[in-house]
């Protein structure tokens, strides 16, 4: 079933177009990550998913509901919009309390969704001690307090150092493995291509590419591989007999492109040429990203 759809989804703010006939789909068990440059109006949408902003024109559903049409909706989707949204003053447990017993939760789901995220040996610390890392995990704690089957995360690594950056991407892949549609939004394509299974791009409000992310990774091009060996002209000339492209690489490694990494190492172990690095290179995922959303970004720079 499909989790969350969006729907020829407009939404203006006075004269700006803001979202321009979206379409989409966040299918379960998997996590959907949704690119755009700074602006592109990822948050908006995130907003009228749930329901804090009305569409101009469109719909959105989740589980095939509007969200005003949900009875619990904390029971259907979870949201993590803004960590900062918590009270400073409050002790982390008496916020998940407050937001359980206020929405009619059973009040175990507080200690559950503390020991999920962490946070125990800190539920009674208040929120204004934590840094920003804890913060997430106390928001995200708080989207999950009625265990619901759709998550929405608005960039939620923003600012955070690489272990919690690493916690998230982790955490996300647990939702999804656990048969949760997870929507998860970013400005940075590296960010998405080691956390996402499916990709959503907009760019000025319009949908530029809505695809899986292996599909996304292959279109952009096998990638090349790093090649280096003490015989780098002969070689050179052996890979481009095979009709592989090889271009000059830094410090006399070849950088080849056309012939995966397997076959230039067959092709080395049959001539006896000694490789001190055969390394494939991952296709540039930002590059390509840029490429794709470069008449959409707002502000270029006067060299852009
Ligand atoms: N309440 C509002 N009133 C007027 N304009 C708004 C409002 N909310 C957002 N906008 C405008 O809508 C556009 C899209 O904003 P949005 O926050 O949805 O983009 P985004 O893709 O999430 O970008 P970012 O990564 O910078 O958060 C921006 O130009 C923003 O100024």
């Amino acid at each position: 079933m499909t989790m969350i759809e969006v729907r020829g989804l407009t939404k203006r703010y006075g004269l700006d177009t803001v979202v321009d006939d979206l379409s989409f789909t966040v299918e379960p068990g998997q996590v959907t990550g949704f690119l755009g440059p700074n602006g592109a109006g990822k948050s908006t949408t995130m907003k009228v998913i749930l329901g804090l902003a009305a569409p101009t024109s469109g719909s959105v559903a989740v589980g095939g509901r509007r969200y005003r049409d949900l009875p619990v909706p904390l029971t259907e989707v979870g949201a993590l919009l803004d960590a900062g949204a918590v009270h400073g003053a409050r002790k982390a447990r008496d916020h998940l309390l407050a937001l359980a017993t206020g929405n009619g939760l059973p009040r175990r789901r507080v200690d559950e969704v503390l020991a999920r995220t962490g946070l125990e040996s800190v539920a009674h610390k208040r929120a204004g001690e934590f840094s920003l890392g804890m913060r997430q995990r106390l928001g995200i704690a708080a989207a999950l307090l009625g265990d619901p089957w759709v998550l929405i995360f608005d960039e939620p690594v923003n600012g955070l150092d690489p272990e919690g950056i690493r916690w998230i991407r982790d955490f996300m892949r647990s939702l999804a493995r656990e048969g949760r549609a997870v929507l998860v939004s970013s400005h940075l394509m590296n960010e998405m291509a080691q956390t996402a299974d499916h990709l959503v791009v907009i760019g000025r409000g319009k949908l530029i590419a809505d695809t899986g992310m292996g599909e996304f990774l292959r279109d952009r091009g096998e990638g090349t591989v790093l090649v280096r060996t003490p015989e780098a002209a002969e070689f050179a000339l052996r890979l481009t007999a095979t009709g592989a492209t090889v271009k000059e690489g830094p410090d006399a490694s070849l950088v080849v492109s056309g012939l995966a990494s397997e076959e230039i190492g067959k092709l080395a172990a049959y001539h006896g040429t000694v490789l001190s690095e055969l390394t494939p290179q991952r296709p540039s995922l930002e590059d390509a990203f840029m490429e794709l959303t470069k008449d959409t970004v707002e502000y270029q720079g006067a060299t852009a």
